[in-house]
């Protein structure tokens, strides 16, 4: 999508310089920052410190990594090597796994001297293809927030919905959640995002530069308002995004996710998950039992990141010394309070019969 009028997607290959470039996230909304990632190490922390985030990027850089491990060693041993150190950044967003996966099952039957040109194709690959899956996902959200202007007055515009970031930089273009958004903004029909500000990490800070940045109408909330405003009918959509959901539609998401569904199911407000067919876990049937949930750094949660009154970008520690913090990052939202999934293959409902009409091919593959 487009900064200051110049079209960005979250990551891409440097061709003069055979690297990778990406846009640090740590910095914004208020810094944009571009920088290169040169080494397997780099790669690694890039998405453990979350310069990179948001699960279908994460899968899209570690393509990018597993080319960089084919071209400094194409060995089976050293792509091995380099699948457990990415694959041991993050453990909740699927995305990665599958990426490195997809990987592995491309190169590993190719001869050592054919696999780095492989692997790069592969990831170009890997990351055009997130971009093809977001639209789609984009056109068939459409469809839902299309339905509901209609049956109101002229010019009254759909409100919606979202928790945390699952806007353009969280993928390689688009966003999941946010492709809706924009598509029914580009086609003229008139929108408000009430957007969440999802602690610790405030990501709705960077889906309110997002929105921002694209013209469209948002307010930034607290992660409590969401359900007072469905109570007093403000709200009449909600989309979020997936970490992992599993072949039954249970939702893992950012943390709160589940309440706002609770929220909704309550109130009447249907709730839907921007789902692209990557972020699926087959291999996982009840979530809340069984995905692992990132416990991240109590600091998170101590402390603020934001900009000083001098100008420049530094943390506020909101607590008492020495408090004791938790920080469990993604919850599971079970698939009795998902309304429907919105795909690249259109909408089903959270469920097993649903996911399987929709992708019969890929629970085959998965066996
Ligand atoms: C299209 S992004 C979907 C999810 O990855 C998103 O909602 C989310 O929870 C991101 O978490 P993050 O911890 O910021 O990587």
């Amino acid at each position: 999508m487009k900064i200051n009028g110049t079209h960005y997607r979250s990551l891409w290959w440097d061709e003069d310089q055979s690297v990778l470039m990406i846009i640090d996230q740590r910095w914004l909304p208020h810094e944009f920052r571009i920088q290169p990632v040169a080494t397997l190490d780099e790669f690694a922390t890039a998405i453990v410190e979350m310069r990179v985030r948001g699960a279908p990027l994460i899968g899209a850089t570690a393509a990018y990594g597993m080319a960089l491990a084919a071209d400094l060693d194409p060995s089976d041993n050293a792509l091995k090597a380099a699948w457990e150190q990415l694959n041991a950044t993050r453990p909740t967003a699927i995305n990665l796994r599958w990426a490195l996966n997809r990987c592995m099952e491309t190169l590993t039957p190719l001869p050592e001297e054919d696999r780095a040109k492989a692997a790069l194709k592969l990831a170009h690959a890997i990351a055009d293809e997130d971009v093809e899956i977001n639209r789609r996902i984009g056109t068939y959200g459409l469809t839902l927030i299309r339905d509901i202007a209609a049956k109101k007055p002229a010019g009254e515009p759909v409100r919606l919905l979202t928790h945390c970031n699952a806007g353009w930089i969280a993928t390689v273009d688009w966003g999941t959640a946010t492709s809706p958004m924009y598509q029914a903004h580009d086609a003229g029909i008139p929108i408000h995002v009430w957007v969440d500000e999802t602690r610790p990490r405030n990501q709705g800070a960077l889906t309110a530069w997002e929105l921002g940045s694209h013209g469209i109408s948002h307010s930034y909330i607290t992660d409590n308002a969401g359900g007072h405003l469905m109570q007093h009918g403000q709200v009449d959509l909600v989309i979020t995004g997936t970490d992992r959901t599993t072949r039954q539609g249970d939702v893992c998401n950012k943390i709160g996710t589940y309440l706002k569904a609770l929220a909704a199911h309550d109130n009447g407000v249907p709730f839907y998950v921007a789902l692209p067919s990557p972020t699926i876990d087959w291999t996982v049937t009840d979530g809340v039992a069984e995905i692992p949930i990132e416990d991240r750094d109590s600091r998170e949660v101590s402390h603020v990141q934001g900009v000083l009154d001098g100008g420049d970008i530094g943390l506020a520690q909101v607590t008492p010394e020495g408090t004791n913090c938790g920080n469990p990052a993604f919850d599971v939202t079970p698939n009795r309070l998902v309304t429907g999934l919105i795909t690249e293959r259109g909408i089903c409902d959270a469920s097993a019969t649903g996911l399987a009409a929709l992708f019969p091919d890929l629970i085959r593959k998965a066996g």
